[in-house]
């Protein structure tokens, strides 16, 4: 039930922050292997899940999840390859392309163990594009019971780079990542959510598929189109792909729901072609969002009066 208390949570804040006050920014967490990211990261955001972005600039991240708190959305991105960095490899697949992954996010967190700073952690560090800030997170810093010796570690961090912060702390305690969210807040630029406060749940790629439908139907519909027609997602199934390298399968069935005979016409287009266009456009982004193989059925139905019937809303499961 994590998810739902962080929702209604959240949701209570969100109904004071105007966009105009807004911050949402893109965080990588980045470090060798074992010293704790993953953890981090389940901590940061309440529970794993996956998402991608609407934002077309973060299709080359995968978006692993999100937390938003008072006006702040800190959404975090995998950076494929830093996180299989070890031996060998730091030599050979580390390459311009796990370099451009981390190149354009908001903030890094570069996640060490306390007290020490190897070669590995090194190698990460030098793999990070220069200008983006570099929060250094000092984890498990519970296991370290030396208080000077801890102070000669953080003072000899501070020389080494010119970190943007460096917290000590444990991923394990809650309030060390309250304070680590309290202090990566001022990094995130002052812009407009990318994704609803609430939307923290299983259901995201569901309403992702909602949303790809619904802006092709406005946008290949143009203005015509009365914003009273929304799409309902009837069916939302996967299939997860048993062989190694092969894509899971997502099928989809949608039903764009309007008002008037007329509007179905509009959206059906002639010979079905505008449809058809919705659907292939639809279908093919999704695909690069799931990184999944889609099928989409659309369908058109003309329900008169439906906005209103707010019974009617809450069975499409909009509530
Ligand atoms: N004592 C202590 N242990 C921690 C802390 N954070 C993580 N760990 C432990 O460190 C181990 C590695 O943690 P992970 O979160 O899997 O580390 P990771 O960096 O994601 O590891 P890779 O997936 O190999 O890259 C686990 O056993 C965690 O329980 C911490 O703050 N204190």
């Amino acid at each position: 039930m994590l998810a739902a208390s962080k929702g209604n949570r959240v949701v209570a804040s969100q109904a004071v922050v105007a966009p105009a006050d807004q911050r949402c920014g893109l965080i990588a967490i980045v470090g060798k292997p074992n010293v704790g990211k993953s953890t981090l990261l389940n901590a940061l955001v309440g529970q794993k899940i996956s998402i991608t972005s609407r934002k077309a600039q973060t299709t080359r991240h995968r978006i692993t999840g999100m937390h938003t708190q008072g006006a702040s959305q800190y959404v975090f991105v995998d950076t494929p390859g830093f996180q299989t960095i070890h031996g060998n490899a730091l030599n050979k697949s580390l390459n311009k392309a796990v370099q451009g992954a981390v190149g354009d996010v908001d903030v890094v967190f570069l996640v060490v163990e306390a007290g020490s700073f190897t070669p590995a952690d090194e190698k990460v560090l030098s793999l990070l594009a220069p200008g983006i800030p570099t929060i250094l997170v000092a984890n498990k810093l519970d296991t370290m019971k030396n208080r000077p010796e801890i102070m000669l570690w953080l003072q000899s961090m501070q020389d080494r780079h010119p970190f943007a912060e460096i917290v000590p702390m444990s991923a394990k305690n809650d309030k060390d990542v309250q304070r680590l969210l309290g202090i990566a807040e001022k990094y995130l630029p002052e812009q407009a959510w990318m994704y609803a406060a609430d939307e923290l749940t299983d259901r995201s790629e569901k309403f992702m598929a909602a949303e790809m439908v619904r802006e092709k139907l406005f946008r290949l519909t143009g203005d015509e189109l009365p914003y009273t027609s929304t799409v309902v997602i009837d069916k939302f199934e996967e299939e997860k792909g048993k062989t190694k390298g092969v894509k899971r399968l997502v099928r989809i069935a949608a039903t764009i729901v309007v008002e008037r005979d007329g509007h179905k016409a509009m959206v059906i287009g002639d010979k079905g072609e505008r449809l058809k266009r919705m659907g292939m456009e639809a279908r093919t982004e999704l695909e690069k969002l799931y990184d999944a193989k889609v099928f989409l059925e659309l369908w058109v139905k003309v329900r008169s009066g439906w906005a209103d019937d707010a019974a009617r809303v809450r069975s499409f499961g909009y509530e």
